[in-house]
């Protein structure tokens, strides 16, 4: 099929590699020059394993990057993979999604007038119940003249990939979700999908738009509250000198409960959790229900990162005191920065006047880049953040991590928030943040 996807960011850029790994023809539609440069040029605007190696074997073929909407009346359907960031108020900021969808409008306006063919559009990006209905659809018709239903298609298929393994969440799938408002729409999306949806263990899930929507903020709203339930039993656990990990092993083995998701630490970050709770709340809030759970899912995911500061003060002196923050990523095996739980923790040891010595393997230019502000020094290998160091704290668990020595620090004092596999007999203090 021929594929069109508006937004070239982390999700933009994966799906279209991986779509034009199961054969489609996609072309990337991003009004960020660089990026378009980037995909053309056969690399990956973004680090994001196996992602580099498909951009190199498909672009120049069945994948391409253009900042003309244009682009987009070649194609079949359009996916929309555009920002929706928190407002100030941490309501779901909807202004980049209007803007797009008005230039897609535009673009769609003049393939109906010149041509007798239809287009599907796909929300792809995480929106609350209603958006693409009542936003997305309305904007579309005004643009084009058309009707949803007549000319254009719309459909909701929200994307559940994680940063760090995208690729293979993509291609591999436990669910694909649509909520399509005809059903011409959604057998667009199944021949879409057809390579995944032959697998066994992917589920095709049909709904109406509104549980489409819905689906994807209940699924990271129950990914956060059990992480925030298993960082408050671990503060519960340290309390008592258990060990939290040996405890929720046990409790994981109960399959009603599952044994993912269960690494307590730091809490969660990302460009998804926090915003979407957020935005899931703020809705809540406005439709007049009190979401006090997921107030407190945030409340304790929040203290986190200044539980661990306090712990580290518990012993080192942290005024004028070196501390290497080994990790910057909001989780492993990405450059993804946004919410990053590391972010906090260079803030609390600022207020103590530390001074924070930061390494990451790949995202140092990304935080450089969006938080040019930032009171840290960094570092060029965890070794040299660690060298001279009073304290070292452990915010991103990179598998990197569990061979260091820890030789260099004047104190070899580490307080560890993401539980990574040290050589615990190597330190003077060895504390996890919640064991
Ligand atoms: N990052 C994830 O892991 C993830 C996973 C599932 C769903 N989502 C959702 O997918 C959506 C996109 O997330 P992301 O992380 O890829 O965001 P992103 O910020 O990385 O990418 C968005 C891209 O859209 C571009 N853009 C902005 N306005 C545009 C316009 N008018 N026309 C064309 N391009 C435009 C930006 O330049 C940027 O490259 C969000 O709704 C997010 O919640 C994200
Ligand atoms: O046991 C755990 C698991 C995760 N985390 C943290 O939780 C955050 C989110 O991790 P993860 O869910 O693996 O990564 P994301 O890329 O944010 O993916 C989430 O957000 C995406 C965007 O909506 C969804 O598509 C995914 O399904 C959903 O898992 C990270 O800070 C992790 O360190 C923990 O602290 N403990």
């Amino acid at each position: 099929m021929n594929v069109s996807i508006v937004g070239s960011g982390y999700v933009g850029t994966t799906v279209a590699a991986c779509l034009a790994d199961l054969g489609h023809d996609v072309v990337n539609v991003e009004i960020d020059t660089d990026v378009v440069e980037t995909i053309n040029a056969g690399e990956a605007p973004i680090h994001e394993p196996g992602l580099a190696e498909r951009i190199a074997e498909h672009a120049g073929s069945r994948l391409r990057a253009t900042t003309e909407y244009a682009a987009v009346r070649e194609t079949d359907l359009t996916l929309l993979c555009l920002p929706t960031p928190q407002a100030d108020d941490g309501s779901l900021e909807l202004a980049p999604m209007r803007a797009g969808t008005e230039m897609l409008g535009e673009a769609l306006a003049e393939k109906f007038e010149t041509e007798d063919e239809d287009h599907l559009v796909v929300v792809k990006s995480t929106v609350l119940p209603g958006t693409t209905e009542e936003v997305v659809g309305p904007i579309l018709e005004a643009e084009t003249g058309s009707r949803i239903g007549e000319e254009i298609g719309l459909a909701m298929n929200p994307e559940f990939l994680r940063m760090g393994t995208a690729v293979e969440d993509f291609l591999e799938p436990d669910k694909v979700v649509v909520g399509a408002t005809s059903e011409r729409a959604a057998a667009t999306l199944r021949e879409l999908y057809a390579p995944i949806l032959e697998r066994e263990e992917t589920t095709l899930v049909e709904t109406d738009v509104r549980e489409a929507e819905l689906i994807k903020y209940a699924n990271n709203a129950f990914l956060a509250a059990k992480v925030s339930l298993v960082n408050e039993l671990g503060n519960v656990a340290k309390e008592y000198g258990a060990d939290t990990y040996e405890v929720l092993e046990a409790v994981g083995l109960d399959d009603r409960i599952s044994e993912r998701f269960m690494r307590s630490g730091l809490g969660w970050g990302g460009s998804c959790f926090p915003k979407d709770v957020d935005a899931l709340r703020a809705g809540a809030r406005e439709q007049g229900y009190e979401p006090k759970l997921l107030d407190a899912v945030v409340t304790v995911n929040d203290a986190q990162p200044r539980r661990l500061v306090e712990l580290l003060a518990d012993h080192v002196d942290l005024d004028g005191a070196r501390i290497a923050v080994l990790g910057l990523a909001f989780k492993p095996g990405t450059d993804d920065v946004r919410k990053s739980r590391a972010l906090d923790v260079i803030a609390h040891l600022r207020a103590h006047d530390a001074t924070p010595v930061a390494y990451d393997p790949v995202a140092i230019e990304t935080v450089r880049d969006r938080y040019p502000d930032l009171e840290a020094e960094y570092a060029d290998s965890a070794e040299d953040a660690l060298e001279g160091a009073d304290g070292a704290v452990v915010a991103t668990d990179w598998p990197a991590f569990d061979d260091l020595s820890f030789d260099g620090m004047a104190r070899r004092v580490v307080v560890d928030g993401r539980r990574i596999d040290v050589d615990e007999t190597k330190l003077e203090v060895y504390e996890g943040l919640t064991w």
